[in-house]
């Protein structure tokens, strides 16, 4: 008989597998990805200065470099004692700069092995579950301290409703003092593990300049949501958008922690109130409106003073803050006696409240290593690379004759002059021009280099070897490098100092590193800015 013969329904099926057959195919094929995967690590050797090569320096610093090397030799680096999704209790070593803290077994016999969980603190025990192995450590998600560290933590210092779930805010259980003291650790491990400068030619580092707010202090949030699934009947979804019911799939917030998953955030406790009191409404449009999306989006949401009334430097009777969210639009800001505009997408650093302190720390760095005002070696000349809107060169102006600024961003060169006109600053005073960093060297031929400072504030990846290269050759008498990542910038010092004996040789000059110091731009957070003055002498 034909099988088309038998009618419908009637086909005969095919016969069933085995459970124990069908679970052991799906554990070949778990095994195969697996090894696929510890194959693809093997290989991997992280980014230099990228966060999991300073965990993997801080790894290998607390098991110590012979144990890694003999790991290495014997073949096991990547023999994990902890099964993937294993729920392990650990004792938490150390605190990682990134944040994470070091965990380790604490049974005798072993093997050395570090485990990384976030939101735990050194002397702590904590249950986490494995989600991935990697050379000679696993990363691990939180489940819950067993023993806290009743010195350290306090958990009801934490005020964030997503805290341990939000990937945003590791430090809410510290004290603040305790955040800025674990912060400077982090700029001492990073002029040790990256500048390969001896430890005498670097100064004691100074203690972390505190944020004068802690919690509702940044100007800039970007939650972001997905796309609706590719098959879902958008006509339904509309309907229900529309009757008030947000979908479940729909999540408009930040990442969960180590996830690229998106949590709903309703609030934000380290964003200014402007914009936790706008957040709602501009959710509110995005469910209503999510039939509409083909892609997923970031909403930006930015304060800025009400650009409607006009700026006045001095005047700030009329100030009034607003939260805006179209990225073309200007946003307006104070900065001491300065004001500043700028595009909305572009570059501008996030917490207002402590700008202040950092550009009049730089200033007054900088002056005190010209203590006597009637000194001729005193610097008259300023260039501020990678200047964004003008930030440096507009708030250090008083004490220079010239100024010029670069930039690669255009719409950040159109606003730094504008800025300067802003303020009341001639052209003829100080000049910005749009391009590479580098590039900065062809058009200041006028600068006397024995009578400048450069300020140097690049992108978290640091300068490039052409940008370092030239500095030397042009060789201004005073550096002052500010950067959101102390790493590159130790990386880079490094280089201006130990390139001094080659390029500079016979000149009978050399770059010193007067001093260090972190300001905490991002309270909450593991992350620092850090700021090194350097001085030809
Ligand atoms: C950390 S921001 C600092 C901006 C400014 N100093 C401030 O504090 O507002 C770095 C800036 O460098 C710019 N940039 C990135 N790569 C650059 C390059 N190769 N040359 C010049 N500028 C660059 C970015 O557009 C950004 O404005």
């Amino acid at each position: 008989m034909k099988l088309s013969e038998k009618g419908p329904g009637k086909r005969p099926r095919p016969p069933s597998i085995p459970k124990e057959e069908k679970q052991a195919k799906r554990a070949k094929s778990l095994a195969k990805v697996a090894a696929k995967r510890l194959k693809k690590q093997r290989g991997h050797v992280p980014e230099a200065c990228s966060p999991e090569d300073v965990r993997w320096k801080d790894i290998v610093s607390l098991l110590g470099q012979d144990v890694v090397n003999k790991a290495v030799e014997d073949g096991i680096e990547f023999d994990s004692p902890f099964p993937f999704k294993s729920e392990v209790e650990l004792e938490v070593k150390t605190i990682s700069s990134n944040g994470e803290g070091l965990a380790q077994s604490c049974e005798e016999d072993s093997i050395p092995w570090v485990v990384v969980v976030p939101f735990c603190l050194p002397g702590e025990r904590v249950k986490c579950r494995v989600f991935k192995n990697d050379r000679m450590h696993s990363l691990a998600d939180f489940i819950q301290i067993i023993r806290p560290n009743t010195e350290l933590r306090d958990d009801e210092r934490v005020k964030c409703k997503y805290f341990s779930k939000c990937g945003g805010c590791q430090y809410q259980m510290l004290s603040y003092d305790s955040q800025l003291a674990f912060k400077r650790d982090v700029v001492v491990k990073a002029y040790k593990n990256y500048s390969d400068l001896p430890a005498s030619s670097i100064p004691e580092i100074q203690p972390t300049i505190g944020s004068p707010l802690q919690y509702g202090y940044r100007t800039k949030i970007t939650p972001h949501f997905q796309a609706p699934p590719p098959k879902i009947d958008r006509t339904a979804l509309q309907a229900q958008v529309e009757a008030g019911e947000k979908p479940d799939w729909l999540q408009i917030g930040f990442n969960i922690q180590s996830q690229n998953k998106v949590m709903d955030i309703e609030e934000c406790p380290i964003a200014t109130p402007v914009l936790n009191h706008a957040l709602p409404e501009i959710y509110q449009n995005v469910v209503k409106t999510i039939h509409t999306y083909k892609k997923g989006a970031t909403l930006l949401l930015r304060e800025s003073l009400d650009t409607s009334v006009d700026p006045d430097p001095q005047d700030t009777s009329k100030d009034k803050q607003v939260c805006i969210t179209n990225n073309h639009a200007s946003i307006r800001e104070r900065v001491g006696g300065f004001l500043f505009e700028y595009v909305a997408s572009s570059f501008f650093q996030n917490n207002n409240a402590i700008l202040p302190a950092l550009t009049s720390y730089v200033r007054e760095a900088i002056a005190s290593l010209y203590p006597d005002p009637s000194d001729l070696a005193r610097p008259t000349h300023l260039i501020d690379t990678y200047c964004g809107s003008g930030l440096f060169a507009i708030t250090l102006s008083p004490d220079f004759s010239t100024v010029a600024g670069i930039e690669i961003s255009a719409d950040s060169i159109l606003y730094a002059k504008h800025n300067a006109k802003l303020n009341n600053i001639t052209p003829d005073k100080m000049s910005f021009r749009k391009g590479d960093a580098a590039e900065i060297f062809k058009s200041v031929s006028d600068f006397p280099p024995e009578k400048t400072v450069m300020v140097i504030d690049p992108p978290r990846k640091g300068c490039d070897d052409p940008f370092i290269k030239q500095l030397l050759e042009f060789r201004p008498k005073v550096v002052a490098y500010v950067s959101c990542n102390v790493h590159t910038q130790a990386r880079d010092v490094g280089k201006i100092l130990g390139a001094t004996q080659d390029v500079l040789e016979g000149k009978g000059e050399k770059y010193v590193l007067e001093s260090l110091r972190g300001f905490d731009l991002f309270p909450q957070t593991a992350h620092v800015e850090s700021v090194a003055i350097l001085r030809l002498v």
